[in-house]
């Protein structure tokens, strides 16, 4: 994976647009969203591990909201599942070639691995296969509020027996004490890994209007209306949690 460090936000920007997943961003992402997201690397291994459990035979995993495909990777690393397959989707052009770059070196140097395949596609027009494993990896975030309940319908929907959906996201909180805490202890977590006040401040006002999060209240009450039987939080670092929904 690319190595090129996230400079995007280091220098004053007259006007600071809205965040988008363009070229600029897919160079520097492996780093940007390991610097920004605490506990990302854990949730995107154990990801894999929890699909192992939940793959049944002869179905599709999607990766939804797939960027550079690290999610897919995991997935192709630990479920060992007969006849299952990948399907990776993202609706953002450049990081769909550069995944299927990334997913082509993993080919070259892995044998056995589940076949794949990249759609360049937006989620909300998918037309669901049955599938064992959905995995929303910080991805509902970026999707309108008013969206959000059709799609978990419909992944409820194409969801097997036995199946489920992964749903890892940035939180808000109700009680505004613990929202303060947590926001400032991400700010830390940033500083710690060498963003600048400048950075953190200007990447705030990019993603404030494109990024919009809800509380585990929020999560839990949508996943249910949306016809999932469970919910069942399996990882929180600071503001970022990742639940299991079971169908
Ligand atoms: C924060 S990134 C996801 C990170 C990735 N899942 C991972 O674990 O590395 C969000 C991704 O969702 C994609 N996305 C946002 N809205 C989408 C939509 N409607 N359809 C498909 N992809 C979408 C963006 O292009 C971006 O690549
Ligand atoms: O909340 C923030 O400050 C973030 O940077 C989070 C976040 C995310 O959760 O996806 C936002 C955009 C980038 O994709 C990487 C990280």
């Amino acid at each position: 994976m690319s190595k090129e460090p996230d400079r995007l936000f280091a220098q004053p920007l007259a006007q600071v647009p809205d965040f988008a997943f363009n070229e600029d961003v897919v160079r520097v992402f492996p780093d940007m969203i390991k610097r920004s997201v605490p506990g990302y690397p854990t949730i995107v291994e154990n990801l894999g591990v929890l699909a192992a459990q939940f793959a049944q035979p002869n179905s599709v995993l999607y990766d939804l909201g797939s960027s550079l495909g690290a999610v897919t990777q995991a997935l192709r690393r630990h479920v060992r599942t007969d006849g299952c397959r990948v399907i990776a989707v993202d609706n953002s052009a450049a990081m769909v070639e550069r995944c299927r770059e990334y997913l082509n070196g993993q080919d070259s140097m892995f044998q056995e691995l589940l076949p794949v395949e990249v759609i360049e596609g937006d989620i909300l027009a998918l037309d669901f296969q049955p599938a064992s494993v959905v995995a929303l990896n910080f991805t509902l975030q970026f999707i309108a509020p008013d969206q959000r309940t059709a799609l978990l319908s419909r992944i409820r929907q194409s969801l097997l027996p036995g199946g489920a959906l992964i749903l890892s996201e940035k939180l808000r909180f109700n009680d505004a004490e613990e929202h303060a805490l947590l926001t400032d202890l991400h700010v830390a977590f940033k500083r710690a890994n060498g963003y600048s006040e400048l950075e953190i401040a200007q990447k705030r006002s990019a993603i404030e209007n494109v990024m919009k999060p809800d509380s585990l209240e929020e999560h839990r009450e949508r996943l249910l209306a949306a016809g999932f039987s469970k919910v069942v939080p399996w990882f929180q670092c600071l503001n970022f949690a990742s639940l299991i929904a079971l169908p």
